[in-house]
Parts: C-alpha cells; sequence; structure tokens
C-alpha cells in the first residue's frame, strides 16, 4: 500500500548464506524437493540424502543438470549425517535447515544450531517436517467397510514406512465386533514380497536397523500382558527384511504402542466403549507426543465438527472419511506441529517463503526538506 508521494516496495532476498538440506530414506519426492524449494528462492544448497536412499539421490542431481540448474547451486553431498553436519553446522555462512527424518534426529540439529548459535552470521531457518503417531478415530456412526478401508491402506502400503501412515486406531467396541474379523483377515491375507510384483501389497522394510526395531516392537507386544496380537505379530530376515502386517489390541491407551513411532506396518487398536466417545477424543489428543496427521471416521456429521474442533491442533492434516495419508502436493498441503515438526507444508507457498528474508525498500517521492512539523506552528 501506498500513501502519496511514497513508494512501498518488498525485495524477496535469498538467506543471506547457504541452506543445509537433509533428507529422509522414503519418498523420493521428498528429495527432490528439500533442496529445491530453497534453490527456487534463490539460495545456494548443501544436501545431503538418506545413506539408503542415495541412488535415488544422484538421479534427482542429474535430472536438475538436465533441466539446466547452475551447476554449484544445489551441491549433493553423500555420507553419514553426524560426519557431514560436524562440517557443515559449524560453517558461518549457514543460513537454514531444510529437514525430514525423525524426531530425534532433528532435535539433535537444533541443539547444534542452539550451541552455535554466536558464530553464525544470520539467525538460520530451521525447518523440519519429523516423525509422526498418526491416528484414525472411529464415531459409532462410522461406515464399517470406510473403517476397515481407511485402516488396511492406511497402516500397511508402503509397509508403514510413511511418517503419515496410521499407526494407533481407536474404535468403538459396537463397531470392533463387526469388523474385527474381517479386519484379521485380510491383513493375514496381505501378500508381502518383492515390490516389482505389483500384485503384492507390501515389500520389505528398508534396512536391517529398521527390522530390528520392528523385531523388537513385535517381541514386546507378544510378551505385554493386555497386548493381543490380532492379526501378524512375526518378522523375518532370511531373504530380505520382511515384516508382517501387524494388527495389536491393547487395553492400556498409553502403553508405548500407542504413543511411539515404530515406522512400520504396526497398527495398535484401542476399543473404547461407545459411550466413551467424549473421553476418547481427550484421549487421541493427549495420548501421543505428535501431530502429524489423523482421520476421523464418522457418518454422524456433529461427531465430525466435534472431532474437528477437540483435534484442532493434533494434526496437522486432518481427513474426514479417509485413511490420514497420500497428502497431494497443490491440494493439500504437508506438515505437523508439536513433535512432528515445524508445520511449514513442504511443497507449499508457505514453505518457499521461509527460504526468503525481506527487505522492504520506501522510497519518498516528495522529501521533506525542513525539519519543523506543521503543529509547531
Ligand atoms: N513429516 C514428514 O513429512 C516426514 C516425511 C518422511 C519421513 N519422515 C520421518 O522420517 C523418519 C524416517 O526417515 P529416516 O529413517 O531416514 O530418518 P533419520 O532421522 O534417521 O534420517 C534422516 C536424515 O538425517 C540424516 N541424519 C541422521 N543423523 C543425523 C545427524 N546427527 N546430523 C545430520 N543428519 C543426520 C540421515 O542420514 C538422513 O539423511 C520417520 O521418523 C518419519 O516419520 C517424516
Ligand atoms: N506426504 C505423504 C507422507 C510423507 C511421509 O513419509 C503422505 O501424505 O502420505
Amino acid at each position: 500500500m501506498n500513501a502519496p508521494g511514497i513508494w512501498n516496495r518488498l525485495d524477496h532476498r535469498p538467506l543471506e548464506g547457504f541452506v543445509y538440506a537433509i533428507t529422509p530414506f522414503n519418498f523420493t519426492a521428498i528429495a527432490g524437493n528439500l533442496p529445491t524449494a530453497p534453490a527456487l528462492m534463490g539460495n545456494t544448497v548443501v544436501w545431503k540424502p538418506s545413506p539408503t536412499q542415495q541412488a535415488g539421490g544422484a538421479l534427482h542431481d542429474a535430472a536438475a543438470r538436465g533441466g539446466r540448474a547452475a551447476p554449484g547451486v544445489i551441491n549433493l553431498v553423500t555420507g553419514d549425517g553426524l560426519d557431514v553436519s560436524a562440517e557443515v553446522l559449524t560453517d558461518p555462512d549457514l543460513a537454514g535447515i531444510h529437514f525430514t527424518g525423525s524426531t530425534p534426529t532433528f532435535q539433535h540439529l537444533w541443539g547444534q544450531v542452539g550451541a552455535n548459535i554466536a558464530g553464525y552470521r544470520t539467525y538460520p531457518r530451521v525447518v523440519g517436517e519429523t516423525g509422526g503417531k498418526d491416528f484414525v478415530l472411529a464415531h459409532p456412526s462410522a461406515d464399517p467397510d470406510v473403517l476397515r478401508t481407511a485402516m488396511l491402506r492406511g497402516a500397511f502400503e508402503y509397509q508403514g514406512q510413511k511418517c503419515s501412515a496410521a499407526s494407533r486406531a481407536f474404535v468403538p467396541r459396537s463397531l470392533w465386533s463387526v469388523i474385527r474379523d474381517d479386519l484379521v483377515g485380510l491383513t493375514e491375507s496381505l501378500s508381502v514380497g518383492d515390490v516389482r510384483d505389483l500384485s503384492n501389497f507390501m515389500g520389505a522394510v528398508i534396512d536391517d536397523r529398521a527390522f530390528a526395531k520392528h523385531d523388537a516392537a513385535l517381541q514386546r507386544a507378544r510378551s505385554t500382558p493386555g497386548i493381543e496380537v490380532a492379526a501378524g505379530g512375526t518378522a523375518d530376515d532370511s531373504e530380505g527384511w520382511f515384516v508382517r502386517p501387524t494388527v495389536l489390541v491393547g487395553e492400556d491407551p498409553r502403553d508405548e504402542i500407542f504413543s511411539t513411532e515404530y515406522f512400520g506396518p504396526i497398527l495398535s487398536v484401542f476399543v473404547y466403549d461407545d459411550a466413551q466417545w467424549d473421553d476418547v477424543l481427550d484421549l487421541v489428543d493427549s495420548g501421543s507426543a505428535y501431530a502429524l496427521t489423523g482421520s476421523v471416521i464418522a457418518q454422524d456429521r456433529y461427531a465430525v465438527q466435534q472431532a474437528s474442533e477437540r483435534l484442532r491442533f493434533a494434526a496437522g492434516n486432518f481427513y474426514v472419511n479417509d485413511k490420514p495419508t497420500g497428502a497431494v502436493v497443490g491440494q493439500q498441503p504437508f506438515g505437523g506441529g508439536r513433535a512432528s515438526g515445524t508445520n511449514d507444508k513442504a511443497g507449499a507457498m508457505q514453505n518457499l517463503q521461509r527460504w526468503t528474508s525481506t527487505r522492504a525498500i520506501k522510497e519518498t517521492l516528495v522529501p521533506p526538506t525542513a525539519h519543523e512539523y506543521p503543529h509547531m506552528g
């Protein structure tokens, strides 16, 4: 807005320094997006892909060069996170971090930036999308077929190795008795194998570290009183890191199966009394430190509205009568709050603005030539 005789304008400058993009092993699109977004806004980027996604990283890099990205704008550096960060995080020109990965890694990075803060030329922008314990909440009015499908697809596609994967479900007792056998039978029937065979629903998990984590979670579940392994519950690494899709039914909603991110094909179900819908809303909201995605399944419009309001801060991406996964760029900007990240919505306009530093310019077209003001007489 310009007052008479004044010309105001904004200069959206790139940050003063470079941006450090760190990408996870899953979702090759994330690997393309994280270094590219700051580069589009005029920044130079150091990009460290996950060691288990370096081939994809190299392909993206080649594609960027094929698309005539200027040399030196995006600089791919492979290697161990700690080793690369030891150099990058102490560089005075670090102007931003664009991270996607686990919550502990992001908290570690943030701590390192804090410890080095006096040594930087500018305050680095720290943007991170991290873990989740994503929920499916069913109301007694839910359509059983919609609920069962949201649970199966939401929890087990991509072996549950997406930050949005459904990993905790809250189902009223009346509906549980309707869907239980079907859910268990269908889970047991899901084919797990080579992803090149498109008839398979799931493949192996990413590496031995993930396999060991899932295997330990399943062993703990099998030996914990109050947890029933309703489907799956086994893992086999004799020919690849294969984990069976698993449904756990837990009596204690405060057990770690309802709060810890396993990042695998493990869905924990809590069965509540139908009359406790109101209490279960609080349970979903407070049961986990994360707030990435979640869905409510209900045909009762008032229940949808209640869940939307009471769970306003429990998910950055909230779904109604759908699985809590599969956000589409340009349609549902993606990201969450609380322990799930800074909610800067990777792939969306909000995110691009994080990589600029605005300069406001005021130009006075008829500049004053005397210091007295009219009220001085
Ligand atoms: N919210 C989202 O949009 C989103 C999307 C995908 C994955 N994720 C999360 O990512 C996690 C799975 O990915 P992951 O196993 O690759 O995560 P991770 O945290 O182990 O690794 C992520 C990246 O950080 C690097 N890294 C690890 N330690 C580091 C350190 N000390 N300094 C610098 N870099 C370091 C890794 O090499 C990798 O490139 C899950 O928690 C998942 O929920 C979140
Ligand atoms: N944005 C993806 C999840 C990315 C995380 O791994 C989804 O919405 O399912």
